[in-house]
């Protein structure tokens, strides 16, 4: 018998991230190959237009996993019977504009989606925020669906892990491969941290493998924590096909569950775990299985990593407070 088609809504759908995103959906590689999809997309008025035109290059492709494209403009449509939402349309800081500003406006936008959710989709949603302060927003959305379980709304820092993978592969000169149990911890932001030392090349321990812990602070962790600003630089435009790639990673691996002897980073609602405060989404070495997604447990932290937690940590605490006093939490 034939899979029924998962409803997939995206949000920013005739964005750059969208543009590269929507096709890789629409040819399995978000859930599987078996599984059909259908896409919801939902625009601003004005971009409605330009969603059209990337629909139209999906009829195009003629996939055969693609069972329907309906385009919105209005939230509480497109989330109608979702199954999994990619909230990825944001609003983008503005010259002069205040972190407080940002999260404001992004409040207009995470509030009224995350209402749409909870009053229309289906049971199994499972939300990923790619909108920046990503953590923040999914904060945001998921205050306002409180008939959706918390741990269904996660944010994105696989891009983050996915670009610590290749820097590391680069310094050892190892195939990505060879790298196991790698975590990107806390905020996606310049705060983040991602931590060699628990992670494994070719099962011994990265950070003793590089051994070099000036590398580690000057090089690595800048490297892979300011490589959003890199990537604006040089192209003119934030990171898209490997944003887009990184959604579809994400996705995949929590309704398909992650490989034995390894983990991931996902942004998830804290429970308390090493120290963070529960129900900041930040992120979390994390595994995947039947569908849920767990914090790996029983880490060791040294005194290095403590304080690099902790500060992107104390980043979502106050991002946290800033929202809750604007009221969208
Ligand atoms: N978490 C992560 O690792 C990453 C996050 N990002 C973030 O992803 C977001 C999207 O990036 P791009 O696609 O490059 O931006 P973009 O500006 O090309 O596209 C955003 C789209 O969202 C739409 N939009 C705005 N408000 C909306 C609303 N209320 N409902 C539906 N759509 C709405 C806009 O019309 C636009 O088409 C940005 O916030 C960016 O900072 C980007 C890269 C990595
Ligand atoms: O800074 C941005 O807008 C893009 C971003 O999040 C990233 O590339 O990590």
């Amino acid at each position: 018998m034939s899979k029924a088609p998962v409803n997939v809504t995206v949000t920013g759908a005739a964005g750059q991230i969208g543009y590269a995103l929507l096709f890789r959906i629409a040819s399995g590689q978000l859930l599987g190959a078996d599984t059909p999809v259908k896409l919801r997309l939902l625009e601003i008025p004005q971009a409605v237009k330009a969603a059209e035109g990337t629909a139209m290059e999906l009829d195009d492709c003629a996939f055969p996993l693609l069972q329907g494209i309906d385009i919105f403009d209005d939230a509480n449509k497109a989330f109608e019977g979702a199954n999994v939402g990619l909230l990825v349309g944001a609003r983008p800081r503005g010259p002069g504009m205040e972190r407080g500003d940002l999260l404001q406006a992004n409040g207009g936008i995470f509030k009224p989606q995350g209402e749409a959710i909870n009053a229309g989709a289906a049971d199994d949603i499972r939300v990923l925020v790619v909108g920046n302060p990503a953590n923040t927003n999914a904060l945001i959305a998921q205050s306002h669906a409180p008939d959706v379980p918390a741990e269904r709304f996660t944010a994105m820092t696989r891009l983050d892990h996915n670009r610590a993978l290749t820097q590391l592969a680069k310094k050892l000169d190892v195939s990505i491969n060879d790298i196991k149990k790698l975590t990107i911890w806390g905020n996606h932001s310049a705060t983040q941290y991602p931590d060699l030392f628990n992670a494994e090349v070719n099962g011994a321990n990265a950070a003793k493998a590089v051994g070099d812990q000036a590398w580690l602070e000057n090089d690595f962790i800048p490297t892979v924590a300011k490589r959003g600003a890199a990537i604006i630089e040089a192209r003119g435009a934030s990171s898209a096909a490997s944003a887009a790639n990184a959604a579809i990673d994400h996705v995949y691996d929590w309704v398909n569950g992650t490989p034995e002897g390894d983990w991931t980073s996902a942004a998830i609602p804290s429970d308390g775990s090493y120290g963070v405060p529960e129900g900041l989404i930040s992120s979390f070495p994390v595994t995947s299985k039947d569908g849920k997604w767990e914090i790996v447990q029983g880490l060791e932290i040294d005194e290095f990593s403590r304080g690099r937690i902790d500060a992107s940590v104390q980043e979502l605490v106050e991002e946290r407070d800033t929202v809750k006093k604007l009221g969208l939490v």
